[in-house]
């Protein structure tokens, strides 16, 4: 079932084009991604899809509502966890919890939350005395309170240290396995990696991809080595598997998919080539990225 309809979506700020034409589905059950560098447009999109911003056209169906037009039976039925959200620093956990099931007609019991979230420790501590990791718990348990059918998570782990990333990652797949759609907005490749179900990658307002991680990273792997000096080995781009050779001086990049690589370290043999510092590496998706756009991600 698709949840989430979004076809040639178009917002501009002031003049200048933000969302050029941006359209993908989320079906039901699924992490799905929106991936992109700074200023890609994630924001907007979710935001547009959220019913918080009015796009400039296109169409977009949550639940097979409006955002924009339908907002309060929409609301109902979606969890946002926004990417700047601020909540007063006095405030007590329990009473942040208490304040947004007030929004909604059928909440959750928060008290089970607090456990779910392992924030019942926590219970009466301030906002302001939380950790990072707390935080964003708490920012889920917020989203999650209304029982919602769709949670979108925007740049969940920013600032969070790799192990509460790691423990945030989990707690988002909990989300998941709970029955919630989870659209998760990122710029880590590694965070889109470990979640998502399928992607769409950002790019300057446009959907430049839309697949799953692996089928973006397109099961590509890459073997490199150095040769000694001087030496050559004629052949490689014809071997089963390979996709591409890149040398320079005496350093050999060679691409390939399926069985490619004991394909070529016979060749080497066969032409009594040694080679030295031998490294084989899966294509990452920032390669997919770069290879999309002709840039590097994370410049
Ligand atoms: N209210 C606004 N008024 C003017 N420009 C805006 C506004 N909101 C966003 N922008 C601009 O629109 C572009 C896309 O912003 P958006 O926040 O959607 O990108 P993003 O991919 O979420 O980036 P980030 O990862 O930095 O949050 C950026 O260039 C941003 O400066």
């Amino acid at each position: 079932m698709t949840v989430i309809d979004v076809t040639d979506l178009r917002k501009g700020y002031a003049g200048r084009t933000v969302l050029d034409g941006v359209s993908f589905s989320v079906e039901a059950g699924e992490i799905f991604g929106i991936l992109g560098p700074n200023g890609a447009g994630k924001t907007t999109t979710v935001e547009c899809v959220e019913g918080l911003r009015r796009p400039d056209g296109g169409s977009v169906r949550v639940l097979g509502l409006d955002p924009f037009t339908d907002g309060r039976a929409l609301r109902e039925q979606v969890g946002v966890q926004l990417q700047h959200t601020q909540l007063p620093e006095n405030i007590k956990v329990w009473e942040a919890l208490d304040l947004y099931a007030s929004f909604y007609a059928r909440p959750r019991d928060w008290r089970g939350l607090l456990e779910e979230w392992g924030l019942a420790d926590k219970r009466d501590a301030r906002f302001g005395k939380l950790s990072g990791g707390q935080r964003q718990r708490l920012f889920i348990a917020l989203a999650l309170v209304g029982d919602p059918r769709v949670a979108f998570l925007d740049e969940l782990t920013t600032g969070l240290d790799p192990q509460a990333r790691r423990v945030t990652w989990e707690l988002v797949k909990r989300i998941r396995d709970n029955g919630v759609t989870v659209v998760l907005v990122s710029h880590f490749m590694d965070e889109v990696e470990e979640l998502c179900d399928r992607v769409a990658v950002l790019d300057q307002g446009r959907v430049v991809a839309l697949d799953t991680p692996a089928g973006l990273v397109g099961g590509e792997q890459r073997m490199r080595f150095t040769l000694m000096a001087g030496d050559s080995v004629p052949g490689l781009d014809g071997l089963p598997g390979v996709t591409g050779v890149t040398r320079t001086g005496d350093r050999v990049v060679v691409t390939g998919r399926g069985d490619f690589a004991p394909a070529v370290t016979a060749h080497l043999a066969r032409h009594r080539v040694t080679v030295s510092d031998l490294r084989i590496d899966r294509r990452t998706l920032d390669d997919a990225f770069a290879a999309l756009t002709g840039r590097s991600f994370t410049n």
